[in-house]
């Protein structure tokens, strides 16, 4: 093991908006807290600036770009954002786990090398040390959380295992998903084992976040919704559960709030808010109303999300009215975190965003 310091809150500048983090909790809130997936990305000018200069992966692993960029938004919307969330991927811990992954301008992640068969599982580096191997994401984490001087909570994330071993056999995106439920079904001991492994690489690199100074961690299963119930419940929530508890159990009583997206998955609401973690990221084809009702009977979770990102080309008097339609069918003073029900879009207005932001702010401030 690579010894890094575990860094405390004593190590920072003090925290002056709490807000998402009390909300997480359960708290009463005098405003609900948004954020947005995405936020630094190729809708900022500013970020397509950096991006002309540097591939992705190099701004992924070199702390001062990561940083910068993570910062953009926080700069351009000041005082309207309640969170950041460091500038890094789901996929590189494939590439902490020795694949090779490349970022296709226009066309996204490409694996040149996927894998094809279990004997490929033997490729794959046993025992990675994410400190050693993820370090530069950790020393991107510390960096920002001082640049940021308290002024909002910092988000440290990574990929769920199912959606991490989709990319990994797909070798990139893809519409059916049929390669990696291919395995599923075929070779199913082969799937557990490589799901166990991401898992344990995820909940590592989780704890390591925390232990660099990120706030709050979210888990991104984007492909979740690929899964039909049984399946989810078999090759996606297991998984999903246990990195709650070993990051629970790692951090001890320096736990932070965790949150978890698992996209198109509304079948498994009911399940995901047993599933250990504080927050529960909806997408935008549920409504508040229903997510509520499947989770009736479950332990308390606060709800993220959900407006559809596609609102943000609407007109702003229809995004705005759309906006404050929201806040009030998830309820305000608290249980709730807004955002979009998935990521910003490169041809996205940046001043669209503010519009949103805006209206959030306006329709969920409690008069007192
Ligand atoms: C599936 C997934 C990936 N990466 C991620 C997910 C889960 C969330 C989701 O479902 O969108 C997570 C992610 N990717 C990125 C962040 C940064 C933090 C943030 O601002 O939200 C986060 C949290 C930056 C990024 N990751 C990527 C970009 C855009 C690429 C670029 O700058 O060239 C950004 C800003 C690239 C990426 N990375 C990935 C894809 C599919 C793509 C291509 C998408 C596209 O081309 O629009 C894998």
């Amino acid at each position: 093991m690579t010894a890094r310091p575990v860094l405390t809150d004593a190590d920072f500048p003090p925290l002056k908006n709490d807000l998402i983090l009390r909300a997480a909790r359960g708290e009463p809130t005098e405003r609900t807290p948004v954020w947005v997936m995405r936020q630094a990305g190729r809708y900022l000018p500013e970020f397509r600036e950096t991006r002309a200069e540097h591939d992705f992966f190099r701004v992924c692993r070199t702390p001062e770009l990561a940083t910068r960029v993570t910062l953009q938004p926080i700069d351009r919307y000041a005082g309207l954002l309640d969170a950041s969330i460091i500038f890094c991927d789901i996929l590189v811990v494939p590439q902490a786990l020795g694949m090779t992954v490349e970022m296709v301008p226009g066309k996204g992640p490409h694996f040149p090398e996927p894998l094809r068969e279990p004997a490929d599982l033997e490729r794959l580096t046993t025992h990675v040390d994410v400190e050693k191997e993820l370090g530069y994401a950790l020393d991107a984490i510390t960096l920002t959380r001082q640049q940021l001087a308290g002024r909002v909570p910092l988000f440290g994330f990574c990929g769920a295992p199912w959606t991490l071993m989709a990319y990994m056999i797909e070798g990139g995106g893809s519409k059916t998903f049929s390669k990696a439920k291919r395995w599923l079904f075929q070779y199913p001991d082969a799937a557990s084992q490589l799901l166990q492994r991401l898992t344990e690489v995820a909940a590592d690199f989780l704890v390591a976040q925390v232990n660099a100074g990120a706030q709050i961690v979210q888990v991104f299963d984007s492909w979740a919704g690929e899964l039909s119930p049984a399946d989810f419940e078999r090759f996606s929530l297991p998984y999903l559960r246990q990195i709650a508890e070993r990051v629970r159990a790692q951090l001890g009583d320096r736990a932070v709030p965790m949150v978890v997206f698992a996209k198109g998955a509304h079948f498994g609401l009911h399940a995901l808010a047993h599933a250990g973690y504080d927050v529960v990221s909806l997408d935008w084809t549920v409504t508040p109303q229903e997510a509520r009702r499947a989770m009736a009977g479950a332990p308390r979770v606060t709800l993220q999300g959900n407006l559809d990102p596609c609102l943000l080309f609407a007109p702003h008097d229809v995004l705005r009215a759309r906006a404050r339609q929201m806040i009030n069918d998830f309820g305000v003073g608290g249980g709730h975190i807004a955002n979009l029900g998935h990521g910003m879009m490169p041809d996205h207005d940046p001043e669209a965003l503010r519009v949103y932001l805006e209206a959030v702010r306006d329709a969920s401030t409690v008069s007192r």
